[in-house]
């Protein structure tokens, strides 16, 4: 398979798929995520494989989200009634829907839908150095569903709503604390540590471990229809005079100024 925005390896059992666009710190694009949809597909149905880990090419980062310099006035160029171009649910639910184990390599900043990506995989393991946090609300913009919903079930309710509702940024150890990741090591031992834990799954029965994940996916299945109404939602609020200021600060590296808007919360 050919890809441009991602690396996509397998080698014992273990596949490993690479946001490689590390200029632009691993954001994406709707070829990035057209890309990691096919190889999650493929690595989802081989029976050589068992594990699929998911990380960012690069020291910086695993993934900042969304490409915000790749938006047009209105979303991204394709834009469909719900994706608005950007095929980020049908990502989230290959990741949920792969009959295996899918661990996050955290290997610096995951923010935005990138910290979105990590929340839905099963397992996470960063680096000391990781940095995590959500950024919609600062740049006109929510991956909400899994975002929301699914990150409450991780570090509850109180705290789910302090990252959305500051957009302040989490070191690795506070990530741990809050339960959002499994476990830290040194930057230099992450993608060991996670072929370790990639290998200690292998040794398991495949098919137990299909079972016991879509035993817990069953539980939280629901979030799916509040991602789509979010989604359809954020596709009517891109393009709006509110969400052109999120974008155009983060262009202009300003900080933005929504105050105009508050008053008003409706389509303006
Ligand atoms: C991540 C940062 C905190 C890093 O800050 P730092 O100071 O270390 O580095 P720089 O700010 O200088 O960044 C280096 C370089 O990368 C560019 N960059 C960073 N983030 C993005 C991005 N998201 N898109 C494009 N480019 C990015 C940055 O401009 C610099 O380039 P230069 O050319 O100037 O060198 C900090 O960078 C930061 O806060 N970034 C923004 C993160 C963010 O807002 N993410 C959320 C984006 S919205 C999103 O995620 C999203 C999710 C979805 O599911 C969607 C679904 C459907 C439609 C849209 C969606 C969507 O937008």
């Amino acid at each position: 398979m050919e890809f441009g925005d991602i690396l996509f390896e397998k080698e014992s059992g273990i596949a490993t798929i690479t946001i490689n666009r590390p200029k632009a710190l691993n954001a994406f694009r709707r070829q990035t995520l057209e890309e990691m949809i096919q190889a999650f597909e493929d690595a989802g149905q081989d029976p050589d494989i068992g594990v699929i880990l998911l990380t960012g090419a690069g020291d910086r980062a695993f993934c900042v989200g969304g490409d915000v310099k790749e938006w047009g006035p209105s979303g991204y160029d394709g834009s469909s009634w719900i994706d608005i171009g950007l095929p980020v649910i049908r990502l989230q639910e290959v990741i949920r829907s792969a009959p295996k184990p899918v661990i996050a390599v955290v290997n610096g900043y995951a923010i935005g839908g990138g910290h979105v990506l990590q929340v839905v995989c099963d397992l996470a393991i960063a680096s000391k150095n990781a940095i995590f946090g959500q950024a919609g609300p600062k740049v006109g913009s929510f991956d909400a569903g899994y975002g929301t919903a699914y990150l409450a079930r991780l570090v509850g309710e109180r705290k789910a709503r302090e990252i959305w509702m500051l957009c302040r940024q989490y070191s690795a150890e506070e990530a741990l604390n809050m339960g959002l990741i499994n476990k830290i090591v040194e930057p230099s031992e992450l993608m060991d540590e996670a072929r370790n834990w990639a290998n200690e799954i292998l040794r398991l029965s495949p098919s137990s471990l299909k079972m016991i994940k879509a035993s817990f996916n069953a539980d939280t299945d629901h979030i799916h229809g509040l991602t789509q109404l979010a989604f359809g939602a954020l596709n009517f609020f891109y393009g709006t005079p509110e969400s052109l200021e999120g974008h155009r600060a983060f262009i202009e590296k300003r900080t933005p100024d929504f105050s105009e808007f508050r008053a008003r919360g409706e389509r303006s």
